[in-house]
């Protein structure tokens, strides 16, 4: 479970939240939606240690991660996604894979890098450099290395953002399965309609405060908030 209670966060003197509480549950997906600006990105960044708290607090499998920095909150399984900077380019994808599973041995590694295979449909790619790879094939290695790394947390910040129709539903696919597989799964994402529509819950964020929290279906059907913030008919 990831939690935060009375979030104040934001960048520099920048405050961007003001007193966020929000809950993301095992083995469901959480949605993230709002209007541009409002939010969204910076409270996936908080939980990950990236953008600063000014006060409330944190907490991932229930450990207060407050003054962790991001490292330490990836080392309890903490992983925050995003579409730029998310792989090592220059690297191929198998090494990319095994960068992120350093602590293992060969036995393990392998071990793992078939159980993430067969989640993550990047095998006829292992060989090739990561910046040889379109945006959506690189989100799939991103998605893989956190696996890879054991990451039970997963917080996708706009995972399908300037991605094919098609390509989007396979990343909305794997996050689906992610969450089937009993981890917790945020999705913060522009396109309101479709995050909704695979999560279990969701939080309409505006201008840095909860508007809603409750059941995702009920947000998509909800005419006034979707009009107004969501660029639903
Ligand atoms: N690194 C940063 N430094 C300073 N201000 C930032 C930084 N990142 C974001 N902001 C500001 O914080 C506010 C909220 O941005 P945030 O990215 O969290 O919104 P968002 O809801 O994710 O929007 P979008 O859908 O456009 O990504 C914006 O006013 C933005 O300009």
């Amino acid at each position: 479970m990831i939690r935060a209670e009375g979030l104040d966060a934001g960048y520099g003197k920048l405050q961007v939240l003001f007193g966020v509480d929000f809950v993301a549950e095992p083995g469901k997906i959480t949605a993230v939606v709002g209007p541009n600006g409002s939010g969204k990105s910076t409270l996936l960044k908080a939980i990950a240690g990236i953008a600063k708290t000014f006060s409330g607090r944190v907490y991932v499998g229930g450990v207060d991660v407050t003054n962790m920095p991001p490292h330490e909150r990836a080392r309890l399984g903490l992983a925050y996604l995003q579409q730029v900077k998310n792989v090592f380019q220059n690297l191929t994808v198998e090494e990319n894979l095994k960068m992120a599973a350093y602590a293992l041995d060969e036995g393990k590694y392998r071990q793992r890098l078939e159980e993430v295979l067969g989640l993550v449909p990047i095998k006829p790619y292992l060989k090739r450099r990561a910046l040889e790879l379109s945006g959506g094939w690189r989100q799939m290695v991103a998605v893989a290395m956190a696996l890879m790394r054991d990451a039970k947390f997963f917080m996708f910040d706009e995972p399908t953002a300037q991605l094919s129709p098609k390509f989007a539903s396979e990343i909305l696919a794997i996050v689906k399965r992610l969450a089937d597989m009993g981890y917790t799964v945020v999705l913060a994402e522009q396109n309101a309609k479709k995050a909704l529509e695979i999560s279990n819950t969701a939080y309409l964020l505006v201008s840095g405060r909860v508007s809603y929290s409750g059941p995702a279906q009920a947000l998509l059907e909800n005419r006034e908030l979707g009009r107004l913030y969501l660029g639903l008919a």
